[in-house]
């Protein structure tokens, strides 16, 4: 994706934008459609933050809609080879394309009990753990309440996207 100064981004029409930013939140492009009205933005934070804000924004079941709209990590999207580009890469980061058959079923099995424990899938930003923290978190956070992890997943959803914008937009002014 080519990168964007902010001023860009400001000139950009919804369809654009939508087209451009509707994956930083995982397969919602409503978060991209809602916070287009907020522009202009004056750099990459206040971007953050105003996703950031509508997110914390939704209520309950809002947030647990967001947070199923992610694959499993390591799930059957994966296996297939059909995930979003973006989550593609950040699975093969921590590691999640190189499990031995055990970490496999592990992972298969954690996922299944946190799914069925909360009804929404366990969300982790991929690029800033490895695959043994992310077996460790999913162990750890199984323990939670649900309005604890929709807490924790929707904060993890934050982590994802802001390092999706980065990817997309530049921070510095294009000479
Ligand atoms: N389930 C889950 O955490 N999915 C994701 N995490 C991440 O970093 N990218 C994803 O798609």
């Amino acid at each position: 994706m080519a990168s964007l100064t902010i001023a860009e981004v400001n000139k950009l029409d919804s369809e654009e934008f939508i087209e451009i930013f509707g994956n930083v939140v995982e397969n919602c492009k409503l978060a991209a459609a809602a916070v287009w009205s907020h522009k202009p933005f004056q750099d990459v934070d206040h971007l953050n933050q105003t996703i950031a804000d509508f997110l914390d924004a939704l209520p309950q079941k809002g947030k647990e809609g967001v947070l199923r709209c992610h694959p499993d990590l390591a799930g059957r999207l994966a296996q297939a080879g059909q995930l979003t580009a973006e989550s593609t890469q950040e699975q093969r980061s921590a590691g999640l394309d190189q499990l031995t058959q055990d970490e496999l079923s592990t992972l298969t099995d954690l996922n299944q009990q946190y799914k069925v424990k909360f009804g929404f899938p366990f969300v982790i930003c991929a690029r800033l753990n490895k695959k043994a923290a992310i077996l460790n978190g999913l162990t750890e956070r199984l323990k939670h309440s649900a309005e604890e992890e929709t807490l924790a997943g929707v904060e993890e959803v934050k982590k994802i996207c802001q390092l999706r914008i980065v990817d997309i937009v530049t921070s510095e002014a294009k000479l």
